[in-house]
């Protein structure tokens, strides 16, 4: 039995106990229970004990329309939560500024390593000297001058895509956007045919999945689903197929007569030891799937609102004869960089729907904006392309499409953080002039041969947030072909 006075002293030490490990915790957690006191000053969305504001994205509607008056409804900075991780969400030009602008003051978060699958172990999801080096040793294959080499790929790919539309009249023309896209990238990224069992025709992400299940944010639990072993064997897929193509490669010494980013990453390999074959794997398997999604749901939501404004249609035409003598004539650089109009198109496209609407930072250092928001080290950051495009005080009438916005005289009054469809600073996208090179392609030859409408069914289309933008009922188009002997 114990005495009265032991009992008080093991309380006592219990006591003490409980302290200290309250103190380490509080050290430990510090950051975050700065977050979450910053947080609980900011507006937002309503959040749910537990879950937080996510289960808002399952919902395309209330998301499109979040997104669209986010500012009108909690003014210039907003908060949401996943589960009880608080998320900053920035949209004013001068904030982007000032957190895109110095790579010091911000990295990836962690969300990243929860779309391994769909983007890679790559560029996009990799920080710090990973990162650097290699975005140093990939960025020259990226050079204007290396971009031409691509047109070669896009011209192929194109001319397919005219072949498989033809004689047809009313077309579901994203599924052939996907196709091309895709085809596209297994010739330009991994130098071969693509094969029916190629398993980049099947990306999928888990993210939405695992954010309105918070338990499933932890990846020992994530393993153990369905969900979790489908995406591990998607993963090992893309690696070994990839793995494989690199082995022939190597073994058979060939190489494509026309430009790939395999053969050229092969090449750096060989000429840094630090820059492993695995690393070629991965980053190859990187621009497989950052290029598909985003480029594709581009093309898909241009050839939408050149469809519906019969105007705007009419002038890229008439830029379309400016340039090419011909209905056939091939795509030189030059053709593509005449193509202004055409440009300022996509511009305004992704203005309105950026395929890539949010993007995820944590802040390394305190940042204090419009001199009373001090954000805390260690906050979660959602940069969001989708809002910003939107806001009413910067671009005028928002939802209208209006690809003079971006003419020459009009561009210099935009903020220069105010547009950021592939985002701006050090992790500005690599690719985005080879998406864009690519887009220009398509379109100029699908105009070139016909005259495109919308079918009833695609009047009005609904958005789907899925990491990248899609639209929901696909684009059907009615195709008119053109009379070739106009073009002059
Ligand atoms: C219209 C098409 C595209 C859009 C709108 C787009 C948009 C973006 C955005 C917003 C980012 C930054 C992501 C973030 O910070 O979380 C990014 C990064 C990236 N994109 Fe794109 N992208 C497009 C096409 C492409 C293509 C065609 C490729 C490859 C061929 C590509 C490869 C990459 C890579 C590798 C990164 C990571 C760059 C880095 O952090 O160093 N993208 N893209």
């Amino acid at each position: 039995m114990f005495t009265v006075l032991e009992i008080m002293e093991r309380i006592e030490v219990s006591l003490l106990i409980l302290i200290v490990l309250v103190i380490l915790l509080t050290i430990y957690l510090k950051d975050y229970i700065r977050t979450v006191f910053f947080a609980l000053t900011i507006p937002g969305p309503k959040a749910i004990p537990f879950l937080g504001s996510v289960l808002v994205l399952k919902d395309s509607k209330a998301t499109e329309y979040l997104g669209t008056y986010m500012s009108q409804l909690y003014g210039r900075i907003s908060c949401g939560w996943v589960s009880i991780i608080p998320f900053i969400f920035l949209y004013e030009p001068e904030h982007l500024q000032a957190i895109l602008s110095n790579s010091k003051r911000s990295e990836k978060n962690r969300i990243y390593k929860i779309l391994h699958n769909f983007l890679g172990i790559g560029l996009v999801t990799e920080n710090g000297h990973k990162w650097k080096f290699h975005r140093k040793l990939i960025q020259p294959l990226f050079h204007i001058n290396v971009l031409e080499l691509y047109i070669y790929h896009f011209i192929q790919g194109s001319q397919e895509f005219l072949k498989h539309i033809k004689e047809k009249e009313n077309v579901k023309i994203t599924s052939y956007i996907n196709n091309l896209i895709i085809r596209t990238l297994h010739r330009s990224i991994l130098g071969v045919e693509q094969t029916e069992d190629s398993p980049f025709r099947k990306g999928q992400t888990t993210m939405l999945y695992r954010l309105t299940r918070p338990w499933l944010l932890f990846d020992n639990f994530f393993k153990f689903t369905s969900a979790g072993y489908n995406e591990s064997n998607q993963k090992c897929s893309l690696f070994n197929y990839t793995k494989k193509i690199l082995e022939e490669k190597i073994k058979s010494e060939k190489r494509n007569p026309e430009f790939c980013l395999m053969d050229a990453l092969i090449e750096v390999s060989r000429n840094n030891q630090d820059f492993t074959y695995t690393d070629v794997i991965n980053e190859i398997c990187t621009f497989m799937l950052a290029g598909q999604d985003s480029s594709g749901a581009a093309l898909a939501f241009l050839l939408y609102f050149i469809a519906k404004h019969k105007d705007i249609q009419e002038k890229i035409w008439k830029e379309q004869k400016c340039i090419f003598e011909n209905v056939h004539a091939n795509i030189t650089m030059n053709d593509l960089n005449k193509m202004k109009y055409l440009e300022q198109c996509i511009k305004e496209t992704l203005r309105i729907y950026p395929s890539v609407p949010m993007m995820a930072r944590v802040l390394k250092e305190d940042l204090t904006l419009d001199r009373k928001y001090c954000i805390p080290k260690g906050t979660n950051i959602i940069v969001s392309p989708f809002i910003t495009h939107r806001l009413p005080h910067i671009f005028k009438d928002p939802l209208k499409f209006d690809p003079d916005r971006f003419s020459e005289e009009n561009i210099e009054d935009i903020h220069p953080y105010a547009y950021l469809p592939f985002s701006l600073g050090n992790r500005q996208c690599i690719g985005y002039k080879f998406a864009i090179m690519e887009i220009k392609t398509v379109t100029s030859v699908l105009l070139r041969n016909y005259h495109i409408s919308l079918l009833d069914k695609t009047k009005d289309i609904h958005m789907l947030y899925r990491v990248t933008l899609r639209i929901k009922e696909g684009v059907w188009l009615h195709l008119k072909p053109r009379n070739c002997s106009n073009f002059v």
